[in-house]
């Protein structure tokens, strides 16, 4: 047997055109603009790369992208005036403060700052608690992403048997909380879970998010079980040639898709619907910032 692919690369194509189609709409009925606001601390190759994609792909939706690129020695104090001076802006909808920070800044604190109406990240423990409580507010980006995808495959999701492995801020805790909210019956795995290979044996749904390269190998997965592989690993890739690297999952792919239903790859899985429902998000803020009703995305 060999699983289907999910196509997450396809279905963020899809979601990215209808918020342009969203975005569209409020620009004709409303006259309204929606920005969003990135902010780049440093200059990490990777988070560079990951900026100048969500700055191009907020453009091609029609939004507004505000860009702030502040050096490795920004202090927290300027920093936190920033995010305040965003805050007031009422050209910005959505502030995205990319991770990591400097470790002379405390992240919590940052994130704390932020308008929880302007949290497109969904970081704010206002959000966070919103999601605990099953009431509406704005969804962190690669949960919401992971969940979409499942549903892309499976429909509904209501009585699966769902494990998710890793429990982090970013993203377990959320996925298994969005998880519960869709009628799952969701476990949490972690580092310190006792044989983990058979309790992900029983998930109708497994979400990896551990951040171990190839770790879920495919014996440890149920037969036609749907997989959901959030990792992004960057490792040694030899047979590219001497120096060369390729990005890996948390999922063994070539063994998982011998014995799943279906499974995402990567990358091309998880990665591009986060950057589209980033953008989902802002088209949202700016619509409950204004008390206009929301299109449909
Ligand atoms: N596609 C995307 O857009 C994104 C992808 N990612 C990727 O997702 C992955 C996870 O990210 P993130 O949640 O931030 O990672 P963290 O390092 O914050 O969390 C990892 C979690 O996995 C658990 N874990 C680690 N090792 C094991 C193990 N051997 N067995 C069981 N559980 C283990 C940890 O357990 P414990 O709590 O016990 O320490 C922890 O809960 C990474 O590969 C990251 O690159 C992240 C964000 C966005
Ligand atoms: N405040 C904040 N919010 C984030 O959401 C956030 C962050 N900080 N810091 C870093 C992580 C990581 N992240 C990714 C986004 C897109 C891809 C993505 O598009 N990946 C492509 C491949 C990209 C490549 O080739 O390098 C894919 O999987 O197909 C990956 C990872 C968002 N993050």
């Amino acid at each position: 047997m060999s699983a289907r692919v999910i196509d997450g690369k396809a279905r963020a194509a899809r979601l990215r055109q209808s918020v342009a189609h969203a975005a569209g709409k409020l620009k004709r009925e409303h006259g309204l603009v929606p920005g969003l606001a990135v902010v780049l601390v440093g200059e990490d190759p990777a988070s560079q790369v990951y900026v100048s994609n969500k700055v191009r792909q907020t453009q091609e939706c029609g939004m507004r992208s505000i860009e702030h690129l502040l050096p490795e020695a920004t202090s927290e104090a300027e920093l936190l005036a920033l995010v305040d001076r965003l805050n007031a802006d009422p050209q910005v909808d959505g502030i995205l403060v990319q991770m990591p920070l400097p470790s002379h800044i405390d992240s919590d604190r940052i994130v704390l700052a932020i308008d929880p109406a302007k949290d497109v990240d969904g970081l704010h423990p206002v959000n966070a608690g919103r999601i605990v409580l099953g009431k509406e507010g704005l969804v962190p980006c690669t949960p919401q992403g992971c969940v979409i995808l499942a549903k892309e495959e499976l429909g509904n999701l209501s009585g699966l048997n769902a494990v998710v492995l890793g429990r982090s801020i970013l993203v377990g805790k959320p996925v298994a909380l969005l998880l519960q909210n869709e009628n799952c019956t969701v476990t949490m795995a972690h580092s310190r879970t006792r044989d983990i290979a058979a309790l992900c044996r029983t998930a109708d749904l497994l979400v990896a998010a551990v951040g171990r390269p190839e770790m879920v190998k495919g014996d440890w997965i149920k037969p036609g079980a749907t997989v959901i592989d959030v990792g992004i690993n960057r490792v040694e890739a030899p047979e590219k040639g001497p120096g060369k690297t390729k990005l890996v999952g948390d999922v063994d792919y070539e063994g998982a898709a011998r014995v799943a239903g279906a499974i995402t790859p990567v990358p091309g899985g998880v990665g591009p619907m986060t950057i589209a429902c980033l953008l989902a998000n802002t088209v949202r803020a700016a619509c409950r910032i204004r008390g206009i009703e929301e299109p449909a995305i």
